[in-house]
């Protein structure tokens, strides 16, 4: 009976707010009311798949289809908790759904809110429109989308304004302030009556534009008085550049590293473009990764991503500076030292607990997810980057036991910058395929996919993240049946051997949809199931169904949290 009633208020609690049908109950007692919420807000796709109500809200709202892995018929996508969560914004939920329809020839409605389907989330108004074009006195959709401002839209439900006639052309509009609101529109009889078709004289016309012309003149002037005057009393100080405002190309000014101040010791590790030497700077021992000549772009590409605003984060590695050596042929770039080196010497030479596992996995995480974030502080901007590189030779353990992600030379950084569309990659780079072949992305490897769209990269991120987890759980002695976890193999390496090649590659992972086997261990443990979960939601072969990086570290999170020992 609970259970028949829970699915009913789930339905209902949801379906009156997401798809417009439905009922609501209205409990008088608050008690009852708020235990009920705490209940209904407690469930989630991942506790709540023996409802039926649920699954099928689910299935319905979000165009997907749940418990399928591997191989999934048609073009449906598998449901993921990320699916709610992409389309909701990951860190702001409660931002505005609208209903999304729009017609060929006006998309600037596309950029004011994430488009999933035929749904938007809005990035900064909590308005919905509709515009309905007037066909044989019929209303027809013709937009349906978030407002490009935030007006007023008192309105909860969208109440169609009168009619207005523009270029002989009779459209409807109506605003409304609540999820999905906009894919009904509502009639009254006053919408029915014509608004007077504005008409504008020519003489009027003309006024107006030397009205409007002669105020902008003067606001610039008086805009450019202001901006003298404040730098007379004002001088910028050497901190007020740090930061450059406004627009996500925005970069972070970097002091300069003078190499006479370094002191090179032994070389840590060598990549296909530097050699990274430990070293000691100012006192404190640091990574310095020199760049020969050759390599000139891809320092640059990499210098450009660590000073990027709002970079400084514990899951990335520290950036200090960059430089050039003497006689100007190689280029530095001095980073904090990560005292074990790479993940991969690391679980070469380590076996690990499951507390320490955790740490590894929820600090690389955590790395990922905030590299990905687009991040608005006050007026300062950190777009969203994609790694497109990683490997367990590009993801560095500190002292204390956690990842850092290093080697952003292949990164790009998705602007939206004006001119260029969100989460756009700009760099020439973008188009190529880079990265270490293991890890690449079936859909990479197979060339099915538009590298210039920026959401592609960061989904083939992910599946390179579900690998990374892999070797860091494999290498988890308290996975194992009595303890010993197996020596540190690469993704693959005990499938395709340790030198993989690209054809062996698309067969295996494209056309077989194979990945790295999981232990038969991991069956007989309680956690074994949410990790087997974990890695094939982030490499699923289908890269819309994969996890954000946010969703990955909840689940570990959860997970830390549920099974201890
Ligand atoms: N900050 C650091 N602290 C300690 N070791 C580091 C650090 N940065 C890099 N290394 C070591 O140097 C190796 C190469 O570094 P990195 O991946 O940045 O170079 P690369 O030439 O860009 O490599 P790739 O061939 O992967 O592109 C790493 O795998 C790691 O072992």
């Amino acid at each position: 009976m609970f259970a028949l009633l829970a699915s009913v208020f789930d339905r209902s609690s949801y379906a009156t707010r997401l798809c417009g049908y439905g009922f609501s109950v209205i409990l008088k007692i608050h008690n009852i009311r708020l235990s009920f919420d705490r209940y209904f807000r407690s469930r989630s796709l991942s506790n709540n798949r023996r409802n039926v109500w649920f699954a099928e809200f689910w299935e319905e709202n979000f165009n997907c289809k749940l418990g399928m892995h591997g191989k999934r018929p048609g073009s449906l996508k598998k449901c993921t908790e990320c699916i709610f969560i992409c389309i909701t914004g990951q860190s702001s939920p409660q931002k505005r759904q609208c209903a999304f329809k729009i017609t060929p020839v006006d998309k600037r409605f596309e950029t004011v809110g994430f488009v999933n389907g035929s749904v938007q989330v809005c990035e900064s108004t909590q308005c919905c429109v509709g515009y309905y074009r007037i066909i044989n006195d019929q209303p027809r959709v013709e937009i349906l989308a978030c407002d490009f401002v935030e007006k007023s839209c008192p309105n909860d439900t969208c109440i169609a304004q009168p009619v207005q006639v523009l270029d002989n052309v009779a459209f409807m509009k109506c605003a409304c302030n609540t999820d999905l609101c906009n894919s009904n529109i509502t009639w009254t009889s006053e919408s029915e009556e014509p608004l007077p078709t504005p008409t504008y004289s020519y003489s009027m016309g003309k006024k107006k534009a030397a009205v409007i012309i002669l105020t902008g003149t003067l606001l610039v002037l008086w805009l450019i008085i202001m901006i003298l005057k404040e730098k007379q009393e004002n001088p910028p100080s050497p901190d007020a550049h740090s930061v450059s405002r406004l627009c996500s190309c925005q970069t972070r000014n970097t002091s300069e590293i003078d190499f006479a101040d370094i002191e090179l010791q032994q070389i840590v590790g060598r990549g296909h473009f530097a050699t990274v030497w430990e070293g000691k700077y100012k006192g404190s021992m640091v990574a310095v990764k020199v760049f020969t000549e050759g390599w000139k772009h891809t320092f640059t590409a990499e210098k450009e991503v660590y000073e990027l605003p709002l970079m400084k984060h514990a899951g990335i590695v520290n950036f200090l500076g960059s430089g050039r050596t003497p006689y100007e042929s190689s280029w530095l770039i001095v980073l904090q030292l990560a005292e074990y080196g790479s993940l991969h010497s690391y679980l070469c030479k380590h076996t690990t607990n499951w507390m320490l596992s955790v740490k590894l996995c929820q600090s690389l995480s955590q790395g990922v997810s905030y590299l990905h974030s687009d991040l608005h502080i006050h007026d300062v901007h950190k777009p969203p980057v994609a790694h497109r590189d990683f490997s367990s030779s590009n993801v560095l353990v500190r002292a204390d036991g956690t990842c850092v992600l290093c080697d952003f030379g292949c990164s790009t950084i998705l602007r939206f910058c004006s001119g260029h569309h969100r989460f756009h990659a700009t760099n020439m780079e973008a188009h190529a395929q880079l990265g270490t072949l293991r890890y690449m992305p079936p859909e990479i490897l197979e060339g099915s996919v538009n590298l210039r769209n920026g959401w592609c990269l960061l989904q083939g991120d992910i599946y390179a993240l579900a690998l990374l987890l892999w070797e860091i759980l494999m290498s988890c002695s308290d996975l194992f049946e009595g303890g010993v976890a197996p020596q540190h193999l690469l993704p693959y390496e005990l499938e395709l051997g340790a030198d993989v090649n690209l054809e062996s590659l698309i067969q295996y992972v494209f056309h077989m949809e194979k990945r790295p086997s999981i232990p038969k261990d991991w069956g007989l443990l309680p956690q074994g199931f949410v990790l087997q979960e974990l890695l094939t939601d982030c490499w699923d072969c289908d890269p819309d169904a994969r996890l954000t990086a946010q969703c990955v570290l909840n689940r570990l999170m959860n997970l830390q949290s549920s099974y201890s020992y």
